[in-house]
């Protein structure tokens, strides 16, 4: 029997990311090769045209899996029925910036979206916040979305999960399908804290294995912490095809299961696990299974890694009490 499609909204359609997503979304690179998709595309009134556009293109690839597609302006719109959503759209930052300079910019955005979400999405929507401040982004959004369950709200650390699997790959001369229970802790920011001691090369501790502490605090933590800001000062504009990568790995694990041994980071409602406030929208490790993510228990936190995760973790409360102030959450 045909699987019926299923609605996928996608936020800033046609922007950077936006253009990397879509078509692969549209060929089976988030729910696999039998799941046809509705694309839902919200973009702002002066990006419209080149929504079109896109339409256009993604027209063209005849792609068998893409069963319709939506563009609008009007988020209750884009989000009606939608089973997932990917709320990219928001300004993104330029040189010399921290993400969080962003919070006034594009906090307002997920007010309004959350909104949209509670009263036209489906009511087991799951939603993905990539446009920065992610995690604060998706509190936002949370907060003004009273009847979709906490539950389903998440922000990407995806990227910064794979570019720590790519530093250590590279440090260890293994391939990234040797590298298991990579983990980011806290926030997609440069407080974040990439942690190698619960992670294993081929079986083997990673943190062991490498053996260089000066390696681990002056190169590893601050490459990826970086990594996107360095980026944007070797592009010209930040992370495009490698966010868009991350926001698929991201939704297909979700959706379709974490494998046995092995977790995936996602900044999810902190239930107080290790400490991190409750409500508080953090990184975790996280496994999946029947579309529902569990965070990962019982893990020892020694006091470097206590220190790192504490220091992330009250960005994240500084960041959520920015918003309260400025009236973005109760
Ligand atoms: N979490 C992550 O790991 C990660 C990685 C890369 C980028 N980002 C963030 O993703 C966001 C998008 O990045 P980009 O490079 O695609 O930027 P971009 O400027 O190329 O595209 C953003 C698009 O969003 C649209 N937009 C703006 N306001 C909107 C609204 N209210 N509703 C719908 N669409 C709206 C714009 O018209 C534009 O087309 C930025 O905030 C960026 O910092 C996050
Ligand atoms: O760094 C940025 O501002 C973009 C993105 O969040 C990234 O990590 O590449």
């Amino acid at each position: 029997m045909p699987t019926s499609p299923v609605r996928v909204a996608v936020t800033g359609a046609a922007g950077q990311i936006g253009y990397q997503l879509l078509f692969r979304i549209a060929s089976g690179g988030m729910l696999g090769p039998d799941q046809p998709v509705i694309l839902q595309m919200l973009e702002i009134p002066p990006a419209m045209d080149a929504l079109k556009g896109v339409v256009m293109e993604l027209d063209d690839c005849a792609f068998p899996l893409l069963a319709g597609t939506v563009q609008s302006d009007d988020p209750n719109v884009a989000f009606k029925d939608a089973d997932y959503a990917l709320l990219v759209g928001s300004r993104p930052r330029g040189p010399g910036m921290e993400r969080s300079d962003l919070l006034e910019a594009n906090g307002a955005i997920f007010t309004v979206q959350g909104k949209a979400l509670n009263d036209h999405a489906s009511p087991d929507v799951k939603v993905l916040v990539v446009g920065n401040p992610a995690n604060t982004n998706c509190l936002i959004a949370m907060n003004n979305a009273p009847d979709i369950p906490d539950e389903q709200f998440t922000a990407m650390t995806r990227l910064d999960h794979n570019r720590a699997m790519s530093q250590l790959a590279a440090k260890t001369g293994a391939s990234v399908n040797d590298i298991k229970k990579m983990t980011i802790w806290g926030n997609h920011s440069a407080t974040q804290y990439p942690d190698l001691f619960h992670c294993e090369v081929d079986g083997k501790n990673a943190a062991a294995q490498v053996d260089d502490q000066t390696w681990l605090e002056d190169d590893f933590i601050p490459t990826v912490q970086k990594r996107g800001a360095a980026i944007i000062a070797a592009r010209g504009a930040s992370s495009a095809a490698s966010a868009a990568s991350a926001a698929l790995d991201h939704m297909r694990d979700w959706a379709l299961g974490t494998p046995d041994g092995d977790w995936v980071s996602m900044a999810v409602p902190s239930d107080g696990s290790y400490g991190v406030p409750e409500g508080l929208l953090s990184s975790f490790p996280c496994t999946t299974a029947d579309g529902k993510w569990s965070i990962v228990q019982g893990l020892d936190i020694d006091d470097f890694s206590r220190g790192r995760i504490d220091a992330t973790v009250a960005e994240l409360a500084e960041e959520r009490d920015t918003v309260k102030d400025l009236g973005l959450i109760t």
